[in-house]
């Protein structure tokens, strides 16, 4: 008899997580917040996800770490990677939307929304996106002057005990630049759903307003459930 009940239970707790594991692949990634997060090297993007992430638990996925990981890993195609960050030029699209694919899937399930951080960085990155995973509810680009962000990425690497491979004044320059040649095009295409904030004030300031349009964005979402 109580072989048959502990039978039972581990059946059911079995079905259990399969139901759970079948809500959390049929739930669709565009029914959470998507905001794909813009700015030079040294705008201050780090601060405020960190704080958005305090405030709303979104996940973060900043493009720059996800690739920093596969560099770490020692795999042939993280020292492929690995050439190309040092250089300052963008890695292909397809490696970074693969880890961010990935990122995604694995954490949507018990996710409240995603920050995408330092993707997209040419246009053609928004549009595959948008079209292999989900459309971004909202673009925050963190406006900040080239003078302003070379001297605070010069004095963070300064200041870190590790150093990053691409924090020297060389590669910071050509990051500079790569950010330069393809933002306005971005800023172009995704103009409706993009809240330009001046990054060169206070950190709360700036943050007030990330708050409003995020705010803004989950209003949005709740009533989109309601009709659907
Ligand atoms: N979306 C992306 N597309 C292509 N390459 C990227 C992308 N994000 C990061 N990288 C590569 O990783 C490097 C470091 O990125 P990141 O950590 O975001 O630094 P930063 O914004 O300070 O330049 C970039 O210079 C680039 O080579």
């Amino acid at each position: 008899m109580l072989f048959m009940c502990h039978q039972m239970a581990m059946k059911k707790e079995a079905q259990d997580k399969q139901k759970a594991e079948q809500r959390r692949k049929a739930q669709s990634v565009s029914d959470i917040p998507i905001i794909w997060i813009l700015g030079g090297p040294g705008c201050g993007k780090g601060t405020q996800c960190a704080k958005i992430v305090e405030k709303y638990g979104f996940t973060h996925l900043s493009s720059g770490d996800l690739l920093r990981d596969e560099v770490a890993s020692g795999s042939d195609k993280g020292r492929e990677l690995q050439e190309l960050m040092v250089s300052g030029a963008l890695v292909p699209n397809a490696e970074v939307l693969s880890l961010l694919n990935a990122a995604i899937t694995r954490a949507k399930g018990a996710s409240k929304g995603f920050l995408i951080d330092g993707y997209p960085r040419e246009k053609n990155q928004g549009i595959e996106f948008e079209a292999q995973i989900a459309p971004a509810d909202l673009a925050i680009y963190f406006d900040c002057s080239e003078e302003t962000m070379l001297k605070r990425i010069l004095a963070r690497a300064a200041a870190a005990t590790v150093k990053r491979a691409d924090d020297n004044e060389a590669t910071i320059r050509s990051r500079l630049q790569t950010f330069k040649r393809n933002t306005s095009d971005i800023l172009a295409l995704y103009e409706e759903k993009t809240l330009t904030i001046n990054a060169e004030r206070d950190v709360e300031d700036i943050f007030m307003e990330v708050v409003e349009a995020i705010d803004c964005v989950l209003q949005k979402k709740e009533r989109e459930s309601k009709i659907c």
